[in-house]
């Protein structure tokens, strides 16, 4: 058969790169606002509830069924034009957002407020169906190739960007500007945007190929599509019920506590926002440059633990190249021990840690569940971890057991994706899978909706009479009982894992068996 562009394996992975910073991109603006969450709240005068609003507004056109219409949308107009239209609105939200900080539509309050909320809205519209689309494009390159590889691949990127955007935000709004971090951060998407133009040409070369050699194009694909009748089907089954709310609960109890996390360490440990020289780490004399070098040689370590030693066959290679990893990745500790103990005290460059840890974790859980299975029961591991995390980040004030909640978050936000979303491939078949993956985002938006809001307003309520003491820097926020909150949802996922378990074994999908058996 005549070979197609898809069959290098350079240019597959050129376009995985391509269309891996859209993630990247979009990914670093949804949780960039996390680092500077008590910078925006001094520099716009907002309070948490008004900053838990504007998280929020990122998921209202979702809420109402945007990620299933944007999925329709990409069905019919293809990658191209909806790749462009859905990044478009991205790129536009992102610089409404930063327009509205810099006060080009008025200096404010309200307006600051209301502008950054429809960009937010903007931007959040855009985002969710371009992860639809990049995982459509890797699903066109690289099916019946290294697809799992470039998955995990394309979502270490996007979590790159979460950690990156959340750490170096910071050093991007030093002095107290923030304009500076929002206008980065929508540049980066712009520049996300070229590369998918770039993309576009291999993507017409390669359709027009397919075409040529008889090969179905992907306007003739309907694996993916969204189809009503598949969505009344899902709704109505059992396990996929039972996942679809577990989506939601769970990714309720971990995203929005990201866009926390830093403060929550500032306020309650009395980390640092902004870095001292000494957690410097200058690369041409640029502390930002320094932390991007520290955080992509932390992806390349994360990537490398979990790829190389499954790569070779015989035990002695894969020890052997786990050694020589472990080592390398010791010596990269030692040389910047400095730079990382002045980090640990520093809250955004902590609470980054938690999505960099997740790209070592993942592919590893994944491929547990791909060799013992346990899907449903690792999902309460998770669920349970998520409790443990919560109440040692809320009821206990040791530091050290506030690292040791930051861990276990970072591994159960590792552990239930893993575990999820290839469980829904088994509930789900192949040709349901797009309608799927749009309901559960949606059904994911509608809990993001309420706790990227309710944890700011929580703050700001039990707080309620320490308000002016908070703002005049004479005490700080007690994140006591909104944390609380999140456990009690780490307790209703490890429910809704516990009855997907026991739906599973009447519908017998084989949520617990390995994935090689089959
Ligand atoms: N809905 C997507 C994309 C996303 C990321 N942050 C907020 N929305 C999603 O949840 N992807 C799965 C993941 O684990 O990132």
């Amino acid at each position: 058969m005549q070979k197609t562009l898809r069959d290098s394996a350079a240019l597959r992975w050129l376009v995985l790169i391509l269309i891996s910073s859209l993630l990247f991109s979009t990914y670093w603006f949804y949780d960039f606002y996390g680092g500077i969450k008590g910078l925006m709240e001094r520099g716009m005068g907002i309070s948490s509830e008004e900053y838990g609003r504007i998280m929020s507004s990122t998921t209202y056109a979702n809420v109402v069924g945007m990620i299933i219409l944007g999925g329709i949308i990409l069905d019919r107009w293809g990658i191209r034009l909806a790749g462009l239209v859905f990044g478009g609105l991205s790129f536009l939200g992102a610089i409404i957002s930063a327009a509205a900080v810099a006060g080009w539509f008025g200096d404010d309050k309200s307006t600051m407020l209301i502008w950054s909320i429809v960009g937010r809205i903007i931007f959040g519209i855009g985002m969710e169906v371009v992860c639809v689309m990049v995982t459509r494009t890797i699903v066109k390159w690289f099916m019946g190739y290294e697809m799992a590889l470039a998955m995990a691949l394309n979502i270490g990127f996007g979590r790159l960007g979460t950690a990156m955007g959340m750490a170096v935000a910071p050093d991007l709004a030093a002095g107290g500007f923030i304009s500076p971090a929002f206008s980065f951060a929508a540049i980066l998407i712009g520049i996300s945007l070229v590369f998918f133009i770039i993309y576009i040409f291999f993507d017409i070369k390669i359709d027009k190929q397919r075409a040529e050699s008889g090969i179905v194009t992907e306007e003739e694909v309907d694996e993916e599509k969204f189809r009503f009748a598949d969505f009344k089907k899902l709704i109505t089954n059992r396990s996929f019920i039972y996942i679809a709310l577990l989506c939601m609960v769970f990714y309720s109890a971990v995203f929005p506590l990201l866009a926390y996390a830093p403060d929550l360490l500032v306020n309650k440990y009395g980390f640092s926002y902004e870095m001292g020289s000494d957690g410097e780490f200058l690369i041409f004399g640029s502390a930002i440059l320094g932390t991007a070098f520290i955080f992509v040689l932390l992806l390349i370590f994360g990537l490398s633990f979990s790829m190389v030693p499954r790569a070779f066959k015989s035990n002695t290679h894969k020890l052997l190249s786990f050694l020589v990893i472990s080592t390398l990745f010791l010596g990269y500790v030692y040389v910047l021990r400095d730079v990382f103990s002045e980090w640990l005290l520093n809250g955004p460059k902590t609470a980054s840690l938690i999505p960099m840890g997740t790209i070592l974790f993942t592919p590893i859980f994944g491929s547990i569940v791909d060799k013992k299975g346990k899907a449903a029961t690792l999902m309460m591991i998770g669920s349970a971890l998520l409790v443990f995390a919560y109440l040692s980040l809320s009821v206990f004030n040791h530091v050290y057991l506030g690292y040791l909640g930051l861990i276990s978050l970072g591994i159960a936000f590792s552990l239930v994706p893993a575990a999820m979303w290839p469980a829904v491939a088994r509930i789900v078949a192949e040709n349901r899978l797009g309608t799927a993956y749009g309901t559960m985002f949606t059904f994911q938006n509608w809990g993001l909706a309420a706790f990227f809001w309710g944890i700011g307003a929580l703050l700001d309520f039990v707080n309620r009479y320490r308000l002016a003491d908070i703002e005049a820097g004479l005490t700080n926020y007690d994140y006591t009982i909104p944390v609380l909150m999140l456990a009690l949802l780490g307790v209703i996922s490890a429910w809704l894992a516990y009855k997907l378990k026991q739906a599973d074994k009447l519908q017998g999908y084989g949520l617990e068996n390995p994935h090689t058996s089959n």
